[in-house]
């Protein structure tokens, strides 16, 4: 077996495990990173990339469609090409996962290491089939997440898919049964059914993507339902594979919504976007003997990513990205990473890093965006001095919104009593990645409703909405005057 001798051991050369190459290089030459899988990381290769792309080719079409209402009109059918779409999706991922790649080999050799990394001891790792035995002082365990499903999708047989394979697919298939109107689910099943994949998706408990407040959810579930079906309560007794003339697929048998029928209906595929769980279960972690969750995730200080041992004491191990299974998001995997790195790299001197307000953005349409602190968050904290307020705009009127045809969805911010400070905000509507944005730079800002409105509003612009809602809100906090429906000097449809 080859012996290696680092200070900092990082496993995993994703989105986090290369922001924390690079911070703890910046104080030791001693570092090795662990890559188990291909290189190009999970968001170039399989997720937000890929996805995006599949909803890009989505919207041209669903565009294409949806053109008659402005007055233009398209000779004969709008067809999707489902081997053009795959080929542009795939030509386009691997010139990202190629940049990727290519400053991975930028990296000097010595530095990196390729197999699968488990733990042995406290101090070290053995790689791939007892290859390398690397003995660290410092490890960051930077190892990603996978779906995860119930085991009873496995009566799906070959016919079961995550969204790695459906970046696969050289065609589109005819049906897909999606699992989980979680944020995969919405975004991929959305994009499949406009590109003319015919869907049903199926949820548990009621959750829409990451939204948390009802008054918004119910408003997704009504505007989803007008073009594919989902039910995200769904009573679902059966799954089984199938094999018939029309080749291999899967029978879903489940009562459906509105009629309360019980219908089988065949698919090609079931899609299983049902959660992702952290890659932690095969590190071998006992050996590290660390204070883990009820997930058997090493719990973390998110300031400075340090996990602590069994008997509370800081440990010399970080964690970081969505192996934490804190925010599985690619801007927080990099900052975390650095921080990790960072800390890594300085120990045992470590340092809180600097954590951004949060945002997350599904590229749904309508997209949804959650800013700030959680309906959930905030009535916990807020919700028993009826220390909060909230402040809403509805897009169906919505001038710029009804001008562009994508007047649907809603808007909620809250604020707190008192000092009028903006907590968070809900987004289901048109260009929330933009609204997002704002809310989200001027959360971090710790801005009031009344420093927001301040700012300039052009008109007509989707913001006029947020600025309706926001004036809500100072209302209701009542720190302003009642806002006045068709206020004028404020622009037509504001
Ligand atoms: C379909 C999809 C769409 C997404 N879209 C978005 C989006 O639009 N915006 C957004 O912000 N986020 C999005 N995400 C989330 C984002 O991709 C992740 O949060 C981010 O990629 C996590 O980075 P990471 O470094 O933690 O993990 P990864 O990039 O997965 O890196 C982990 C690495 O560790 C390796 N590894 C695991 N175990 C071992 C081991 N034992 N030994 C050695 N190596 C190991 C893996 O092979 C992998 O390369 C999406 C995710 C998916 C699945
Ligand atoms: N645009 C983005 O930023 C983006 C895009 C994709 C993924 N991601 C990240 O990836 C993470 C994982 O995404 P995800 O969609 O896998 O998880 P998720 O937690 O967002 O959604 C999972 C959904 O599956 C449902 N579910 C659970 N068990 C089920 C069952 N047996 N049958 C039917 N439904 C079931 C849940 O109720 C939930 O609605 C996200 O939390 C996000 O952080 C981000």
């Amino acid at each position: 077996m080859n012996e290696r001798q680092v200070e900092v051991a990082i496993i995993g050369a994703g989105s986090a495990g290369l922001g924390a190459y690079r911070a703890a290089k910046a104080h030791t030459d001693s570092v090795v990173m662990i890559e188990g899988g291909p290189y190009g990381t999970t968001c170039a290769r399989v997720g937000c990339m890929p996805s995006k792309l599949l909803i890009s080719a989505a919207e041209a079409a669903h565009h294409a469609r949806d053109a008659g209402p402005f007055g233009i009109e398209i000779q004969g059918e709008v067809k999707v090409n489902g081997r053009a779409v795959m080929e542009r999706i795939k030509r386009e991922r691997d010139r990202f996962v190629g940049f990727v790649i290519e400053s991975i080999e930028g990296i000097p050799s010595h530095d990196r290491l390729r197999g699968n990394a488990r733990f042995e001891t406290a101090n070290s790792l053995i790689i791939g089939d007892n290859e390398t035995r690397v003995t660290f002082e410092r490890v960051i365990i930077a190892t990603g997440s996978r779906p995860s499903y119930p085991g009873f999708f496995d009566n799906a047989g070959d016919r079961l898919i995550i969204n790695d394979n459906v970046f696969e697919w050289n065609d589109l298939p005819e049906s897909v049964a999606v699992f989980g109107p979680g944020v995969i689910g919405l975004e991929l099943g959305q994009a499949l059914s406009r590109l003319g994949v015919r869907i049903r998706m199926f949820g548990v408990g009621g959750a829409i993507g990451p939204l948390r407040d009802e008054t918004i959810r119910a408003n997704a579930d009504r505007v989803f339902n007008e073009e594919f079906y989902l039910d995200p309560d769904a009573k679902v007794e059966k799954i089984e594979r199938v094999e018939d003339d029309n080749g291999a697929g899967v029978e879903i048998t489940f009562i459906e919504r509105s009629s309360e029928a019980r219908l089988t209906e065949r698919f090609d595929y079931l899609l299983a976007a049902t959660g992702r769980r952290p890659n932690v279960d095969s590190l071998n972690i006992d050996a590290l003997n660390l204070k883990l969750d009820e997930r058997g995730v090493p719990v973390f200080n998110r300031h400075t990513l340090q996990t602590r041992l069994a008997d509370d004491q800081p440990s010399n191990v970080f964690i970081a990205g969505d192996a934490n299974n804190d925010l599985p998001l690619l801007h927080e995997a990099s900052d975390e990473g650095r921080i990790a790195g960072d800390n890594a790299g300085r120990f045992p001197e470590v340092r809180a890093g600097h954590r951004k307000s949060t945002i997350a953005v599904v590229f749904s349409d309508p997209q949804m965006a959650t800013i700030g602190l959680s309906t959930a968050e905030i009535e916990q904290r807020y919700g028993a001095c009826d220390c909060y307020a909230t402040g809403e705009v509805d897009f169906t009127g919505q001038g710029r919104s009804r001008v562009m045809r994508m007047n649907k969805g809603m808007l909620r911010v809250y604020g707190e009593q008192g000092t009028g400070l903006l907590l968070g905000a809900e987004i289901f509507g048109p260009r929330a990645e933009h609204l997002a944005h704002l809310l989200a730079w001027a959360h971090q800002q710790r801005m009031t409703i009344e420093q927001m409105l301040e700012m300039p509003f052009y008109h007509p612009v989707i913001e006029e909405g947020l600025r309706t809602a926001l004036r809500d809100l100072n209302a209701n906090l009542q720190l302003g005057p009642a806002i006045v429906e068709r206020c004028m000097e404020c622009g037509p449809g504001d």
